[in-house]
């Protein structure tokens, strides 16, 4: 696996560091302003009515805080979570089971919400709606269903690809919040927050130069900073400074817009061979060697975000930015 992928990637296998840097309070986490403001009034209205908060679906690209906020909205409602995902849930019953496990006020958080399979999907709407589910018991001539009472509860559902929901699920989330893309700003303060818990000093300029080439995600800023640390504590320094972090990100292919490898293959694979575009995603995705999912939901959100690229309905569109990025001029 490349590096590059490396830092993209959003597996198990970084959890644990993960759950490190969480923020535990709404006070704690940093940015996502309009979000957390209206999330906070939600959450002190339902503990004031003694209500169990309203479903809450978060939606927004990798990385951005999603589970995260989920955490919070249990801590901050002083009540426990439970965790799963949508693609971990097979059958009825598994959901049943996790349901019946409920205490009153807990909160479900699924992941991946737009990958449960539909039977499943099924069994969620009453449950969401009026706190029951109807099991089927019994064999053949003699199946029945029988009822059972919910306690009240709150299921967040986290999706990088909102649009992907059935319309019966995102209608039954009362509470619908998009996460946005962080400012430099945003990433410095979760940078200086992230060395802190690190105990590791790094200058304030080296902050800003990371937080500006970490497209806008507190994952990748945070990745990114254990790679900087390991060549500064390697090279024996006490402070993280700029230079050093300018070199370790070079050495890991990070530009200073935050672009990777695969970030150049897809901008410089549309101008090079398709002349700009526009191009179908699929067309892109097989001549660089992707898949269109990835691209679509990990790479694409940041190139339209920061006006790199432009979807148009005959396909991708690279900008004049990108050409100004490679110092390559446009052929008419
Ligand atoms: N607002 C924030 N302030 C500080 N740190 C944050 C913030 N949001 C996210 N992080 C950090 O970024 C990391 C990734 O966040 P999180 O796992 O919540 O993202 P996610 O949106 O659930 O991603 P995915 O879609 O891949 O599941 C966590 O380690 C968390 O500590
Ligand atoms: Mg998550």
């Amino acid at each position: 696996m490349d590096l590059n992928h490396d830092i993209l990637d959003t597996k198990e296998h970084v959890e644990d560091e993960e759950n490190q840097l969480r923020p535990q309070s709404f006070d704690e986490y940093i940015g996502q302003t309009d979000l957390k403001k209206n999330l906070k009034v939600f959450v002190g209205a339902a503990k004031l009515r003694n209500e169990t908060l309203d479903h809450v679906l978060l939606y927004g690209p990798p990385g951005l805080g999603k589970t995260t906020m989920s955490m919070i909205i249990a801590n901050e409602m002083g009540t426990h979570l439970k965790a799963t995902t949508g693609p971990s849930i097979e059958k009825t019953g598994d959901l049943v089971a996790i349901l019946t496990s409920l205490e009153p006020g807990d909160v479900l958080f699924i992941d991946e919400i737009h990958r449960l399979n539909k039977v499943v999907e099924e069994i969620l709407y009453p449950a969401m709606e009026d706190f029951y589910v109807d099991v089927v018991i019994g064999k053949e001539a003699s199946t029945r269903s029988i009822r059972i009472d919910l306690p009240p509860f709150t299921l967040v559902g986290a999706t990088t690809r909102a649009g992907d929901l059935s319309a019966p699920l995102r209608d039954r989330f009362g509470i619908v919040s998009k996460l946005e893309y962080y400012n430099e700003t945003e990433l410095t303060a979760i940078i200086d927050r992230t060395s802190q818990v690190y105990r590791i000093d790094m200058d304030d300029e080296a902050k800003v130069e990371l937080a500006r080439r970490s497209r806008g995600t507190p994952r990748i800023a945070n990745r990114l900073f254990r790679r900087v640390r390991d060549f500064a504590q390697y090279n024996g320094d006490d402070i993280i400074t700029k230079s050093r972090t300018i070199e370790a990100l070079q050495s890991l292919k990070v530009d200073e817009l935050g672009l990777d490898d695969v970030d150049h293959k897809y901008l410089l694979g549309i101008i090079q061979r398709f002349r700009g575009g526009p191009v179908g995603l699929e067309a892109i995705a097989a001549s660089i060697g992707e898949e269109p999912l990835t691209l679509e939901d990990v790479y694409e959100p940041y190139l339209l975000q920061t006006g790199l690229i432009k979807r148009t309905p005959r396909g991708r569109v690279v900008t004049e930015l990108a050409y100004q990025h490679f110092h390559i001029s446009k052929e008419s």
